[in-house]
C-alpha cells in the first residue's frame, strides 16, 4: 500500500458523503445474487466465502437471497468465512490484526464454485491473500469474486466478477462500509471520506 493510501487510512476525514444508502445496498445484494445464479446456471455447487470483517455478513445476505430462489436450499449450508490474516503480504508493516476463525460449509470447497465476497476492492492485496488461503484449503472448480464496491487503484492483476458499485476515488479518500451485523442496528450505508 502506498504512503498516500496509508495516510487516508490514518487521518481524520475532512468531509464524508453517502454513496450507497441501506436501500441501495439491499438492491445491490439482490442484483448480485441473481448475477451469481445466472453465471452458475443455478445454485448447484455454490459456496459463498465472506472475508472478515464485512465480507462475511455480505456473504450471508447474498446466500439468503440466493436460497430464497430455491425451495429447500439452506443459506447457512452454502456460506463460510475465510480469514486471510496470515496470508497478507503486509503482515510485517501493518498494525496487529487478530485472526478470526475460517469456517467452511460442511461440504468443503473441493470441486465447488466458490464466490469470494468482500465489501471493498482496492489494491487487490486482500483478494490475493484470499486466493492463497483457498489454495491451502482445497481445490475449487471455479473461484469468482463479488464485491459491494470497487474503488479502483489496483496494484495486482485482480478484477471482480460481480460489482455492486464502481466508485471512482482518489487515493486520499477512504471508502467506509457500514453493515448492521458489524456496525450496529440500522447502520447500513457506504460513505466516501475525503482526507486532507
Ligand atoms: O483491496 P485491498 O487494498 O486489499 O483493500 C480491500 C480490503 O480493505 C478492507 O479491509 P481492512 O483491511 O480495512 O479490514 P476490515 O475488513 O476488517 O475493515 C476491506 O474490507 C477489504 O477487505
Ligand atoms: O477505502 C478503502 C480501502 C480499502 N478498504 C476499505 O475498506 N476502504
Amino acid at each position: 500500500m502506498s504512503n498516500e493510501q496509508n495516510h487516508a487510512r490514518a487521518t481524520a476525514p475532512v468531509s464524508a458523503r453517502i454513496v450507497l444508502s441501506s436501500e441501495d445496498i439491499d438492491r445491490v445484494i439482490t442484483r448480485i445474487a441473481h448475477e451469481i445464479i445466472e453465471a452458475n446456471k443455478g445454485t448447484a455447487d455454490l459456496v459463498l466465502l465472506g472475508i472478515p470483517s464485512r465480507g462475511f455478513p455480505l456473504a450471508q445476505r447474498l446466500a439468503q437471497r440466493i436460497a430464497a430462489t430455491e425451495p429447500g436450499l439452506d443459506a447457512r449450508a452454502i456460506t463460510g468465512q475465510l480469514d486471510v490474516t496470515m496470508y497478507r503480504d503486509d503482515l510485517r508493516h501493518s498494525t496487529t490484526r487478530t485472526p478470526v476463525p475460517t469456517r467452511l460449509p460442511a461440504g468443503g470447497i473441493d470441486d465447488k464454485v466458490v464466490v469470494l465476497v468482500d465489501d471493498v476492492l482496492y489494491s487487490g492485496r486482500t483478494i490475493r491473500a484470499a486466493l492463497d488461503a483457498i489454495a491451502d484449503l482445497g481445490r475449487p472448480r471455479i473461484v469468482r469474486l463479488a464485491v459491494l464496491v470497487d474503488r479502483g487503484h489496483r496494484e495486482l492483476p485482480i478484477r471482480a466478477d460481480h460489482v455492486g458499485k464502481n466508485l471512482p476515488t482518489a487515493t486520499t479518500e477512504k471508502v467506509r462500509v457500514h453493515l448492521s451485523e458489524v456496525d450496529g442496528e440500522n447502520n447500513n450505508e457506504v460513505v466516501i471520506e475525503a482526507h486532507a
